[in-house]
């Protein structure tokens, strides 16, 4: 029976100080930190601070200095949780801190050489040697890498990462991230070069604080499903989750120099982390039963690990120069109060969606087709050792005959090829010999041939199928894992040894833990004693404890003081976002009051509604309005283009050139030609020709619809040509189209013409 842990367990907490670094060494920084791994304290110093102010002593479930062996990070912190994550409870372990203080570099590490390999390197290591350890379990492992990157959550796996995905809300197991990638994995080297292909798409970029900062969080998390079989014959399953997550640097613009797209960066790593903290300050509080979980998608994500059911270590990463006193006092705080947070961790047991169950579900049933198929398709080519029964029955069958499994697929595929090969040969010779037979008549010869020919295709066709579901099964079978697949006899030794240290380490507690507990039986002691002492030694010890009580008290003054200057840098800080946020939020108005109509920016913000899910502004959909699905054009009034009232026909028909009268806004006006831009003809005109004009000219004066023009001689062209004077020319209109009426219009009084114009 698996014990299922019901009672609550605190967030560990561990607490790292890196070395100087090379410019704090140049500029001559004095250390403010002292560490005693041994009690687990962290010593800080205020280097603005007079003499009488007592330093300040924090207590951890850990604590490193800057000469700290990454080994020893790993087995104090993640060697436990990833033993809890094989067993199948959730773990995440969450490297907090300043820009530059050491997270990333206690998260991965360094490649090269390998005692500088981090906690996610080593606890592959862990994984996959447990795996090897446990031959008779099946293991699925499985594994994503994602990052937050201002606000946007990307796959680092994906290949297309630039994808937003979103985080959606399932009511039994909490917030997760949609279409995620998790790739099944079956070696420390299949999963490194998963980290290795992710950890190329992250985003870094340099501040002032360090060069190669990680400018969003990451979380890389590890799937361990596992399957077991117990004493009364039933398999069961455990699911694991391992989170390990390297957070952005807290940072101070000031000190950052940050700008522009690093300005921008800045402002949504100090608002994720300032949710965190308001988390981690919410769950400790224990006053508001409302814990901010949803303020960031960071949050969202860390919900399980920060007061439900997981194992939860934060490491916190600080610096030790003087010049960071402000941030480092700060990280330390904020790991005291998240040593208090409770967290609820209990075994993933027989999950509804372990996916290794499926897995084998599936390769039980490829088999049992395989064995259908082989006996229908001639000839047994089942896998040997495998019989249908009943479900359980068939998977425990499975997990003796595994491993030669795949020796026996390669066999049976060998086979596969060798009988496909026979039936095409046979065949042929089949037809060649049914072609030599001369008694045979032709048409019964064609029919035997096609008949083998079928035959033969169909038995093609079988083995085919056979090999397609062979193909599908090496594939589902190569995603499980079992133990002796994996053991390596290096990496055995090397987990040994690191076992046999963690032994030591184990002991090391507890002398540290009786250490502790003989201290304080002696001041128990102490106050015993003093009870039995004379006058003056009750005086001296009250003496004493006045004394103590009075630090106690100049403490927390000072505690108090810093508290209020820690609150002020904050409101500075969060001054500084607010600043930024408000000159985007000036530019976005500023080019929608300019450039954006104001009835369609209206519309726009009406529609508008804001989706908590989504955690952004959607628009609504457009409704038609009742009005435009009514309304309908008016009908024109017959032969007319629009309606026209009786009376304003009648008055038309009298003649009244009234414009109420008119069925159309059109006015009449006389057509304004364009002036003439022809040069006349000042050449010599023949007699017939001017002739036939005189008749055109006098045909016009006679015509009664064109109303008589001004007079016009040759006479007196001749005239002036003959005297040299130019003609009025191009000013002169020509004849009679002055008077010409628009086709079609009624004529009309020219009075009444004037008016229409004005009107
Ligand atoms: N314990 C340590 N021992 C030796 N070198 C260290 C240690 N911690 C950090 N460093 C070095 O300090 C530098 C900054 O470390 P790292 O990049 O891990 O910081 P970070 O906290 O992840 O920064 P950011 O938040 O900007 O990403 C690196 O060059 C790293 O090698």
């Amino acid at each position: 029976m698996i014990p299922v842990a019901k009672k609550t367990e605190c967030v560990k907490v561990a607490v790292r100080c890196r070395p100087m670094s090379s410019d704090e060494i140049r500029d001559a920084r004095q250390c403010i930190v002292t560490v005693d791994s041994n009690r687990g304290e962290m010593t800080i110093r205020n280097p603005k601070a007079d003499a009488s102010e007592p330093i300040k002593v924090f207590t951890y479930d850990c604590t490193y200095g800057s000469d700290s062996a990454q080994e020893q990070v790993y087995l104090d912190t993640g060697y436990p949780i990833v033993e809890n994550v094989i067993e199948g409870y959730n773990g995440t372990i969450f490297a907090y801190g300043q820009t530059g203080t050491g997270k990333t570099f206690t998260m991965e590490g360094k490649d090269e050489p390998s005692e500088l390999r981090g906690i996610i390197p080593r606890s592959f290591d862990q994984i996959f040697y447990t795996v090897g350890q446990n031959p008779s379990n099946e293991f699925l492992i499985r594994a994503s890498f994602l990052e937050i990157y201002n606000e946007e959550i990307h796959d680092l796996l994906s290949k297309d990462y630039n994808a937003k995905l979103d985080v959606k809300e399932n009511p039994d197991t909490g917030f997760y991230v949609k279409d995620l990638n998790l790739f099944a994995v079956k070696s420390v080297d299949e999963i490194k070069e998963v980290m290795n292909a992710g950890r190329l798409n992250r985003h870094t970029g340099q501040t002032a604080m360090n060069k190669d900062s990680s400018r969003s969080h990451s979380i890389f998390s590890v799937v361990v499903e596992r399957s077991e079989t117990g004493k009364d014959g039933v398999t069961h399953y455990r699911v694991g989750k391992l989170n390990l997550v390297d957070l952005a640097g807290s940072e101070r613009q000031s000190k950052t120099q940050s700008s522009g797209e690093r300005l921008k960066e800045a402002t949504n790593i100090n608002k994720s982390l300032l949710t965190l903290g308001n988390v981690i300050s919410s769950l400790v509080d224990g006053a508001s039963s409302h814990i901010p979980y949803r303020d960031s998608k960071l949050t969202k994500l860390l919900q399980d690990s920060l007061g439900g059911n997981t194992k939860t270590l934060m490491i916190a990463n600080i610096g030790p120069a003087d010049w960071n006193y402000d941030e480092t006092i700060s990280t330390l705080r904020y790991a005291n109060r998240a040593k208090n947070i409770q967290n609820k961790p209990k075994i993933n047991e027989d999950p509804k969606d372990a996916l290794l169950r499926e897995y084998q579900d599936e390769i039980a049933k490829l088999k049992a087709a395989l064995e259908l198929h082989g006996a229908g398709g001639g000839g047994q080519i089942g896998i040997p050792g495998m019989q249908m029964r009943g479900r359980q029955e068939v998977i425990e069958v499975e997990k003796h005959v595994y491993v030669e499994d795949q020796e026996k697929i390669r066999e049976v595929e060998a086979r596969l090829e060798r009988e496909k090969l026979e039936i095409e040969q046979n065949a042929q010779a089949e037809i060649q010999r049914i072609e030599a037979q001369k008694n045979l008549a032709e048409d019964e010869k064609t029919r035997l041939i096609e008949a083998l020919k079928q035959k033969g295709e169909h038995k093609r066709k079988a083995k085919e199928k056979q090999q397609r579901l062979l193909k599908k099964l090496k594939e589902m079978e190569e995603k499980v894992c079992v133990g002796t697949q994996i053991m390596e006899q290096a990496v055995f030794q090397e987990q040994e040894l690191q076992k046999a240290k963690q032994e030591v380490e184990k002991r090391r507690k507890q002398e540290m833990l009786l250490e502790r507990q003989l201290k304080e039986k002696e001041e128990l002691n102490f106050q015993l004693v003093d009870k039995f002492n004379s006058l003056q030694e009750e005086l001296d010890t009250k003496n004493k404890k006045l004394k103590k009580l009075w630090t106690k008290y100049q403490s927390t003054a000072t505690d108090l003081r810093d508290m209020k200057q820690e609150i002020q840098r904050e409101k500075e800080d969060m001054m500084d976002t607010i600043r930024v946020l408000t000159q985007q939020l000036k530019l976005k108005s500023t080019l929608i009051e300019n450039f954006v109509p104001r009835e369609e920016s209206e519309k726009i913000e009406k529609r508008a509604l804001w989706d908590e899910a989504e955690d952004d502004w959607v628009l609504q959909p457009l409704k038609a309005s009742s009005k435009q699905v009514n309304s309908k054009r008016p009908q024109s009034a017959v032969g007319l283009k629009q309606p026209t009232s009786e009376y304003a026909r009648i008055a038309r028909g009298l003649g009244d050139a009234n414009t109420r009268f008119r069925h159309e806004n059109i006015i009449t006006l006389d057509l304004d030609l364009p002036e003439r831009t022809t040069e006349d003809y000042n050449g010599i005109v023949s007699d017939k020709l001017r002739n036939i004009i005189t008749s055109i000219l006098n045909d016009i004066e006679n015509d009664a619809s064109f109303v008589p023009i001004e007079s016009y001689s040759f006479a007196a062209e001749d005239e002036r040509r003959s005297s040299g004077t130019k003609r009025p020319g191009s000013a002169a209109k020509r004849p009679g189209t002055a008077t010409r009426k628009k086709e079609g219009a009624e004529p009309r009084p020219p009075s009444s013409q004037n008016k229409a114009r004005k009107g």
